[in-house]
């Protein structure tokens, strides 16, 4: 490994652009030198003022691009799987962005993949872990003061969806994040899923079901429900609030500037996740870079990604069925210890 670490970013798309400006400017230890994109306008576009880096049409060609230590994956989700089992052939460590690989099938394959090799190479980007309000909330949880957790009320609001978004997409793209932050918070799996939609906002586009309102049961007999709402027009707003047998706490209103002049007061509201999860993205690849350069892979497993894609069929489900649907998770291999903590 040279002085910087080599990264090739697949998708140049707006996280993947993101995190090309984030390596290139903000992470020390990296630099980006390889970029895929079926769009290679897009890509060089995102790579226009860098030196040396190699722009691809084909992903799995940027990966045996010269200089290339380890993988950034900002494609679409469907297109995880294949990004992800090439690297692992090359013996390449991986940050993936969620959803892992949305179908459960293929996430479990990955799985299987990792467990092959016999050592973890692929940390998946459910960037809520490294956000310091989550990371406060997750500290009270654990030291045990407001006793157990018996719920979480937790709110997902975004401005507009892409226009690409699915009715199954609020579950298995935005809801991903509060199915991983809530097995992470919790230390538990999620077990049962049941989702009911009200009528459409006549803001979502034409047969966009949204918002929905997605309740999770636990195996340690917690319930999790949360609001989803991705056409909600007005910001983006992102809560949760633990309620414990001895208290609660509430996270998502403490990263602005509340100004009261006379006869009000005003708050700004991120309009996006770019905004309000900058520092959370910072430090996500920050650490990975870390942890990389030292051979190490910490952060969100293949197991945690593969159990939220589960968790979000069984949801997907849910929501077509009008039911309550189970979740059935396959056997963990050893590798990846006990749920996510
Ligand atoms: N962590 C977060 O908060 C967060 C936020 C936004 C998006 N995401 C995730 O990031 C990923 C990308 O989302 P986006 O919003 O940037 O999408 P986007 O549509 O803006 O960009 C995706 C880009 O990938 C390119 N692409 C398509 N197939 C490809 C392939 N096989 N290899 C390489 N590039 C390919 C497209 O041409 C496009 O430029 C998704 O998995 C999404 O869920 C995560
Ligand atoms: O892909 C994005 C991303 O994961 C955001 O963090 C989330 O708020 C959006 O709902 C989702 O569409």
């Amino acid at each position: 490994m040279g002085d910087l670490l080599g990264v090739a970013v697949l998708g140049a798309g707006h996280m993947g652009a993101d995190h090309i400006r984030r390596v290139d400017q903000v992470v020390s230890g990296a630099r980006v030198v390889a970029v895929a994109d079926p769009d290679t306008d897009r890509a060089k576009e995102a790579v226009a003022g860098l030196d040396a880096v190699t722009v691809h049409e084909d992903a799995v060609a940027a990966l045996d691009a010269a200089g290339v230590e380890a993988v950034l994956i900002a494609s679409p989700g469907p297109a995880h799987e294949e990004a992800l089992l090439a690297a692992f052939a090359r013996g390449l460590p991986v940050l993936c962005e969620k959803p892992m690989v949305p179908d459960s099938t293929g996430a479990l394959r990955v799985v299987e993949a990792e467990a092959r090799l016999g050592r973890r190479l692929a940390q998946i980007g459910f960037m809520r872990r490294y956000d310091a309000e989550y990371q406060r909330l997750k500290s009270l949880l654990d030291s045990g003061q407001l006793g157990r957790p018996l719920m979480l009320h937790c709110t997902h609001r975004n401005v507009s969806s892409p226009p690409y978004f699915t009715s199954a997409m609020l579950i298995d793209s935005s809801v991903s994040h509060e199915i991983d932050a809530a097995r992470w918070l919790l230390g538990q799996e999620l077990t049962a899923v049941t989702v009911l939609s009200p009528r459409s906002s006549a803001n979502a586009p034409e047969g966009l079901l949204d918002p929905q309102l997605v309740l999770f049961e636990t195996d340690g007999g917690a319930l999790v429900d949360v609001e989803v709402f991705v056409n909600c027009g007005f910001g983006y707003q992102v809560r949760c609030e633990a309620v414990c047998e001895s208290g609660s706490a509430r996270i998502g209103d403490d990263h602005t500037m509340v100004v009261t002049t006379r006869g009000s007061t005003h708050e700004d509201v991120p309009l996006d996740y770019l905004v309000r999860f900058a520092d959370a993205y910072d430090r996500e690849v920050q650490s990975w870079v870390d942890a990389t350069r030292q051979g190490l892979v910490t952060g969100p497993s293949v197991w945690d990604g593969y159990a939220s894609s589960a968790v979000a069929e069984a949801g997907v489900r849910a929501l077509d069925s009008g039911g309550r649907v189970a979740v059935e998770l396959a056997p963990r291999p050893d590798l990846y210890g006990n749920v996510s903590r």
